[in-house]
């Protein structure tokens, strides 16, 4: 199972990922786009990489704003795989 992240690795990680913020157990980013299609056009490539990394983030959408909220349920709180899903959604967000 992967392993939670001490507070000092976490800190480390948004320290690459200065989009992101920690909010207790999750890291959190909301994303403007263009237009209310173009956020969905993002949500589905987020949701291709997350299917992919078989490591999914909740996602609320507000017409072009859309919020990602990272967190490893089965860890209870922030893994590796929270930091390597954030900078995926960097890279597809452009
Ligand atoms: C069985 C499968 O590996 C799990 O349900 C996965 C799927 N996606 C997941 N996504 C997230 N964010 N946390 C999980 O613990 C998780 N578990």
């Amino acid at each position: 199972m992967t392993e939670l992240l001490s507070d000092g690795s976490i800190d480390a990680g948004l320290a690459g990922l200065p989009e992101w913020r920690r909010t207790g157990d999750s890291l959190v980013r909301t994303i403007e786009s263009p237009s209310f299609i173009d956020a969905i056009e993002l949500v589905r490539k987020v949701a291709a990489a997350a299917e992919a990394a078989n490591h999914h983030p909740d996602i609320d959408i507000r017409w072009r704003k859309v919020t990602y909220t990272l967190s490893t349920h089965s860890a209870g709180g922030i893994t590796q795989l929270d930091l390597d899903l954030a900078a995926q959604i960097d890279v597809l967000a452009g």
